[in-house]
């Protein structure tokens, strides 16, 4: 038997819609036997909240799209890990991505690539969405899993007129798979 595994999200969100996806992705990673997740909003971090950081086997990252890249809310978090940074403090862990945004594609992308570099930069071990695209066929439907067909983490699309209740189902689905799947893989690399 492995021992007991340990995986944190940790987001920003500045009106809900990426809070509502956060726990979606914890309810994903709370499915796998032997996991412990810790919901962590990153604006309001505490000296607790940053030692279960420091003690995660992975930390899955979630920030709103705003102007092009993550939110200023998440980059002040990722300028206060520098010390951690610079002790490689997370080196090995596991990490992964979501994000959200107000246009279907909202150039969304670029905020995951600003997560996984963050991550490459901890020397963390990126784990992608594992999950082939949906809604891309004629026969296919908007409520496929991974809709917004995204490999390197979950994304999830928010009309700018409605609050976090709106969210898009395949968008929380495919953010629970992502939960599911990190906590399985820490699963495997717990020793
Ligand atoms: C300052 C600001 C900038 C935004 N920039 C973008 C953008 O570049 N692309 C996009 O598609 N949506 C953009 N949006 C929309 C948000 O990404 C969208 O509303 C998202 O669901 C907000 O998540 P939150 O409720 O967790 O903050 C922006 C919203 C704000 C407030």
């Amino acid at each position: 038997m492995s021992r007991e595994t340990t995986v944190a999200v940790a987001y920003h969100s500045g009106y809900g819609h990426t809070a509502r996806q956060a726990e979606a992705v914890r309810q994903g990673a709370e499915e796998v036997a032997g996991t412990t997740v810790h919901l962590i909003a990153v604006d309001e971090i505490t000296d607790e909240q940053w030692a279960v950081l420091d003690a995660a086997d992975a930390i899955i990252f979630g920030s709103p799209t705003y102007l092009g890249d993550v939110s200023a809310g998440f980059r002040t978090f990722v300028e206060k890990t520098s010390g951690r940074w610079m002790k490689q403090e997370w080196k090995d862990k596991l990490a992964a991505g979501f994000v959200n945004s107000g246009a279907k594609s909202g150039d969304k992308l670029h905020s995951l690539q600003s997560l996984s570099l963050f991550a490459a930069q901890h020397s963390m071990t990126w784990v992608n969405l594992g999950l082939l695209p949906g809604w891309n066929k004629s026969t296919a439907s908007e409520y496929d899993l991974n809709r917004l067909g995204f490999w390197l983490g979950a994304a999830a699309q928010s009309n700018g007129d409605q609050g976090a209740d709106a969210m898009h189902k395949s968008d929380l689905s495919t953010a629970e798979h992502l939960g599911r799947r990190v906590a399985e893989q820490a699963r495997r690399f717990a020793v």
